[in-house]
């Protein structure tokens, strides 16, 4: 037990996918991220839980395959091992696919450190008629425990605990993989060197295989020379050689195998198909902004009735108690609109998450990687960067976070430089109001359009990129494919609500924020308050960009400074518009008629509308997205650079989208 904070610390380690996240979850009652894709979680958590009295502290870690790491997030766990972190290690592992789980737990074993196996998923080893003699298991594995549980159902976690508070000092016995004499040999010649150089190793046995498989970190450290012994890297045959025992394994603990799992080969017949595999994908998605816009539109209605409620309410409650005619504005015109005017997107903000939920956690989204991986490779990226390209369809702060799983540092970049042009959801509110307003029997093809152009672009300047650096593509993809799963209903919860949360708080922070800066801005000018907008801080400010904007069908002052508050929040360009034109309730029928029909008083029609959406889907993303990305490159230089590429990016895009549809449709303004 650690003396210092006082409680034992485990350290859950595991492949990829095989319930750690869901396991510290239930644990410690917090929210982490769950998904049924390879690579969720990025960094290591804390979590505190207790069993009869006894605190015990929770490190919940990136999935890893083995302890020879390529990936920053793989890089975490090791260091989280080899630190000397954790008390005991919890190997979790997928029962389910034990096989492919005890490469891990084999290397795992050969750290010596105190190590208790938890096979996960035994609802679903109970469901196929699986039966793993648990006892032999232990035998084979150096002795340590071994608890069954399930994570999702939340069975045998008591006993998990009471395991780690009886056994956590308990390293495993003896030698679990004996390797053929010639490598043994060689691993006892170089224990003896190490032992000579360093008596306190304690797990010596691993710093030799470590040596022999020219792991970089171990011969960085190894201060003595090797070379008459490790003579060549032996890490193929030391790989085989623990496969061999697997296989052992298998065949002594395995009572009943498991039948093929056919309901996911027979679904990935058509969604992971070579020609198919990219038209499903897009009619999914097709599909999720069908939903999104017909289900959401729906509930939309009782938020609007609730929303003209409240603003009547507070502008009699402003009268009431005297408040000032500013005052009234202020709360009235400004937070009410621009806030309440955001809320009412909130149904199709939930749905577009909850379909989302949806597929990444029946295990859609590792078949989008994996059928996007020879258009990716293509373009010099492996499949794997599609799936944080798929995440920023959602949020684009996660989806940067999520590039970690990348090998290199070069397709990290470039990655978080393409991501941002994915449509993420706080885009949906700008696209509802714009498609719907211009577009009205076309609405929610001309969205999909957009999402479409966003991943087109992102693609494209990807292959530019590649192109200009004229490196070598990467074309291999390490990407496994879980098997699908029933959406689990508290995991869907969770991630929607922490969704919901999220927009509800950039509701009450940023757009509440930005909606007072605009109200002041708006109606302040160089002489203090102004009754004639025109002539405002806003106005001023505003026009400076008018001949910038102008060419893309965008010069007027109110539209460049709703886009210079969207820089805050991708929302607040909406609530500016409400703020601007003083409409309460921007997203009913009665707001979208006033506002098309200012719009239109200045000759602003359906291309100025497209080319307005073009240029909020591609400028730089929000404050929040840039942080995460400057927090990721660690370099402000690039990110500073990114910003300004993607505005140029937009602005040519708008200006093409506009002076081409002007031509076409001969729209002036
Ligand atoms: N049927 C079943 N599914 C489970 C169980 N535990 C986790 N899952 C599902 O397995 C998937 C992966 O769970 P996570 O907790 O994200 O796995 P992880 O090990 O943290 O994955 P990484 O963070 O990618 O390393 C999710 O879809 C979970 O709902 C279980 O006991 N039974
Ligand atoms: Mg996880």
């Amino acid at each position: 037990m650690n003396e210092e904070n006082k409680g034992i610390r485990v350290g859950f380690v595991g492949n990829p996918n095989c319930g750690k996240t869901t396991l510290f979850n239930a644990f410690t009652g917090a929210k982490l991220k769950v998904a049924n894709w390879p690579g969720v979680t990025v960094e290591r958590m804390e979590g505190m839980t207790s069993y009869n009295d006894c605190p015990i502290k929770l490190i919940d870690t990136p999935g890893i395959y083995s302890l020879s790491c390529y990936t920053m997030e793989e890089k975490v766990t090791r260091r989280c091992l080899e630190d000397g972190e954790v008390d005991v290690i919890v190997n979790v592992a997928d029962a389910s696919s034990l096989e492919r789980n005890l490469y891990l737990t084999l290397q795992l074993l050969e750290m010596k450190k105190p190590m208790i196996l938890a096979l996960n998923m035994m609802d679903l080893v109970e469901e196929r008629g699986i039966e793993i003699n648990l006892h032999r298991l232990s035998d084979m594995l150096g002795t340590i425990p071994v608890v069954p549980v399930s994570a999702r159902n939340r069975t045998g976690l008591e006993l998990l605990l009471d395991t780690v508070v009886h056994h956590y000092k308990e390293p495993p016995q003896g030698v679990t993989v004996k390797y053929t004499p010639r490598i043994e040999n060689k691993i006892c010649k170089i224990k003896t060197i190490l032992k000579s150089h360093d008596n306190n190793l304690d797990n010596i046995r691993w710093y030799a295989i470590k040596c022999l498989e020219y792991d970089k970190t171990v011969m960085n450290d190894c201060l003595v020379d090797l070379s008459g012994i490790v003579d060549r890297n032996y890490e193929k045959e030391i790989i085989n050689q623990k496969y061999d025992y697997i296989e052992e394994i298998m065949e002594q603990c395995l009572v009943k195998k498991e039948g093929s799992c056919t309901l996911t080969d027979k679904i990935d017949h058509y969604l992971t198909h070579p020609v198919l595999g990219v038209p499903f994908f897009l009619g999914i998605m097709a599909l999720v902004f069908f939903f999104t816009f017909t289900i959401g539109d729906i509930l939309k209605k009782y938020f609007e009735i609730a929303l003209d409620l409240f603003s009547s309410y507070m502008q009699q409650l402003m009268v009431g108690i005297g408040a000032s005619g500013w005052i009234t504005s202020l709360v009235v015109d400004g937070i009410a609109a621009g806030v309440g005017g955001i809320l009412t997107f909130l149904p199709n903000i939930i749905i577009l998450f909850l379909a989302l939920a949806f597929l990444e956690d029946s295990g859609y989204m590792a078949r989008v990687a994996y059928v996007m991986n020879e258009v990716m490779g293509r373009v010099g990226l492996s499949g794997k960067a599609f799936l944080p390209m798929l995440l920023g369809f959602g949020c684009t702060v996660p989806a940067v976070m999520a590039t970690r799983a990348l090998s290199s540092d070069r397709d990290r970049k470039r990655t978080i430089l393409i991501t941002p042009f994915m449509s993420c959801s706080a885009r949906l509110p700008i696209y509802i109001l714009f498609s719907g307003m211009f577009f009205p029997n076309h609405a929610l093809a001309v969205a999909y359009s957009l999402y479409l152009v966003g991943l087109i672009m992102a693609v494209a300047i990807a292959f530019i990129t590649h192109r200009l650096a004229g490196a070598k593509g990467e074309d291999t993809l390490l990407i496994e494919l879980p098997e699908y799963k029933m959406p689990d209903g508290r995991t869907v919860t969770i991630y929607v609500w922490d969704k919901v949360k999220d927009y509800l708080s950039k509701a009450g922070t940023t757009i509440f924020l930005a909606t007072i800066v605009l109200w002041f801005v708006l109606n302040g000018g160089p002489n203090g308050f102004v009754t004639d907008v025109s002539k405002s801080f806003a106005a001023i400010i505003g026009r400076v960009l008018i001949p910038i904007l102008r060419p893309a069908g965008l010069g007027d002052w109110r539209i460049a400074v709703a886009l210079i508050s969207g820089l805050s929040a991708k929302e607040v360009v909406v609530s500016s518009f409400s703020v601007l034109f003083g409409i309460s309730n921007i997203n009913s029928a009665a707001g979208m008629k006033q506002l098309f029909g200012s719009l239109g008083n200045f000759g602003f029609g359906s291309v100025n509308a497209y080319a307005l959406m073009i240029f909020c889907l591609l400028y730089s993303p929000c404050i929040a997205a840039v942080a995460a990305i400057k927090k990721e490159t660690g370099s402000i230089k690039w990110t500073i650079g990114m910003v300004l590429f993607q505005l140029a990016v937009a602005w040519l895009a708008a200006v093409l989208v506009f002076q081409m549809g002007s031509l076409l449709f001969y729209t002036k303004f």
